[in-house]
């Protein structure tokens, strides 16, 4: 089996795949960036693939979510990893001289508050380790990487100052997606992506309540835009109940019959790792 994940070397993604799928049987396949990972997977490429989708600081992977709408992919497991974020610099680097940090996006968003006390200006990378790996090539004391500690063992970078992202208890909320459907009959939780037929007043109300009249609990609501018309919404909805159950599947009816579409992006259980 073969798993697609956000490269090069040394990300976090890469960190949660190494931890979540057993050591044997299984290929890790870095790709550029996190649409790469979900297209491959979608296009049959890759039999599975690993991609974040929410960070405790920033919130949601906008690019993961989107990801999502346009590729016909199937969520079948989450896994929380810790992250700790650190800036990394070349041999010599001072801290105090640092006026550019280089990361991924939402990388650089988990250590806003850090990166304005430095008065640095931020440059962005497809990865935290692609940030580190350029840091290397450029060999400039005057720049600084946003990565983790196992970037800076596998760069030969110095951890110029540890811990930099804004709140403590740092994580990132990963999903595995595949191709096919695989249905986990004891799935705890699953993914919702509801496009509301027209606006009217009490929308997002009317849709909540269905779930709250069955009784069924949710974990995670997210809305994105549509890209067709300023203001009209998509909501992603993450309820802590299996696809296979009944009150889940009345729910799903209840809201078609509104005449909104509805599409289970997956049914899945919960990994720390
Ligand atoms: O750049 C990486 O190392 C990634 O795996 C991506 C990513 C992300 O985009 O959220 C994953 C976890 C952390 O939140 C920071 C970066």
């Amino acid at each position: 089996m073969n798993v697609a994940y956000l490269g090069p070397k040394g990300t976090f993604s890469e960190e949660a795949a190494l931890r979540y799928f057993p050591p044997n049987g299984v290929e890790l396949i870095m790709h550029d960036s996190i649409f790469d990972v979900i297209e491959a997977v979608a296009q049959g490429e890759m039999d599975k693939g690993i991609v974040p989708i929410e960070n405790a600081i920033e919130g949601t992977i906008t690019l993961t979510t989107d990801g999502l709408v346009t590729n016909n992919v199937w969520i079948e497991g989450e896994a929380i990893l810790p992250v700790a974020l650190h800036l990394l610099t070349v041999e010599g680097a001072d801290v105090d001289d640092i006026r550019e940090v280089w990361s991924i996006a939402p990388a650089l968003a988990q250590c806003r508050n850090f990166i304005r006390k430095m008065n640095a200006k931020i440059k962005h990378y497809s990865s935290t380790a692609n940030a580190a790996a350029s840091l290397v090539k450029a060999d400039d004391k005057h720049a600084g990487a946003i990565a983790s500690e196992w970037a800076a063992k596998t760069f030969g970078l110095e951890i110029a100052k540890k811990n930099v992202h804004d709140f403590e208890g740092n994580s990132t909320r990963f999903i595995i997606i595949s191709k096919e459907h695989t249905e986990v009959p004891e799935a705890t939780k699953s993914m919702l992506l509801i496009t509301p037929m027209q606006d009217r007043p009490g929308l997002l109300a009317i849709i909540l309540n269905v779930f709250s009249s069955l009784d069924i609990n949710l974990s995670w609501i997210e809305s994105r835009p549509t890209k067709k018309k300023l203001g009209t919404y998509r909501f992603f909805v993450e309820a802590q109940l299996g696809a296979h159950e009944i009150n889940l599947q009345k729910a799903i009816s209840i809201l078609k019959t509104y005449g909104h579409d509805v599409r289970v992006l997956g049914s899945f259980n919960s990994k720390q790792l």
